[in-house]
């Protein structure tokens, strides 16, 4: 017995009901990609956000990339995010950089505990430049906040070197969750205002944005 697409099976000489027309379960889709040295966390990161768990034990390092989807509604909009994690490895850049060109926005990690990562985060902003979209939504994170008896880079450093640059940045933790949702929901409102879904609403700045929710999580525990 042939079928038609979207009916449901029903007995001989009724009409086949109809199931209802598929209707997407977002409104909005974006490419984000997580970029920085190998160990700095970004599948830890990537894991965090998803699924609210943290892989500890041994670090098994990324091969080439791999993606994640997930939806975060915004102002009352879905927007789904498509994740894509990368190895950091030198030995897997070519592979990498032909992701960069259609993602719309790209979150840059290095590791607070980590001198080289965080010294290397210039060599990413040229291959960023180099490689993806002209207009791609960048942010710095300083991960793995919770090692602070480990710490070599101090809060202040990150702030001035995303100030240079003009990026937001917010220091994370994938172990905890610090402001890991907020680095996604930033990323995500931001994608959302570029696509005109805001015009009548006042202009959005991610970078504005993070600042004040960074506050509001100094101040009332918000992550
Ligand atoms: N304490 C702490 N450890 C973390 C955090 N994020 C990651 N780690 C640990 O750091 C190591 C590396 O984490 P990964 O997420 O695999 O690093 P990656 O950046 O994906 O590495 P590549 O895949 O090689 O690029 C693992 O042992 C994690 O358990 C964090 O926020 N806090």
């Amino acid at each position: 017995m042939t079928g038609t697409a979207g009916a449901t099976a029903t007995r001989d000489g009724e009409a086949p009901k109809r199931s209802p027309p598929c209707s997407p379960s977002y409104d909005l889709t974006g490419k984000v990609m997580l970029l920085g040295d190998s160990g700095v966390g970004k599948t830890c990161f990537l894991i965090q956000f998803k699924d609210g768990a943290f892989l500890s034990g041994t670090f098994i390092a990324t091969v080439g990339i791999d993606f994640r989807n997930k939806v975060v509604t915004v102002d009352g909009m879905r927007v789904k995010l498509q994740i894509w994690d990368t190895a950091g490895q030198e030995r897997f850049r070519s592979v990498t950089h032909a992701y960069y060109r259609d993602a719309q926005a790209l979150l840059l990690l290095y590791d607070i505990t980590n001198k080289a990562s965080f010294d290397n985060i210039r060599a990413w902003l040229t291959e960023i430049h180099e490689y993806a979209q002209r207009d791609v939504v960048i942010m710095l994170l300083g991960n793995k906040a919770d090692m602070s008896s480990e710490r070599v880079i101090r809060s202040e450093d990150g702030e001035t070197l995303a100030r240079e640059y003009g990026v937001p940045f917010l220091e994370t933790s994938a172990k905890t969750g610090m402001n890991v949702e907020l680095a996604f929901l930033a990323i995500a409102k931001e994608l959302k205002y570029r696509a005109g879904q805001s015009a009548d609403e006042p202009s959005f700045q991610i970078r504005d944005y993070v600042e004040s929710q960074k506050k509001r999580s100094s101040c009332c525990s918000f992550v």
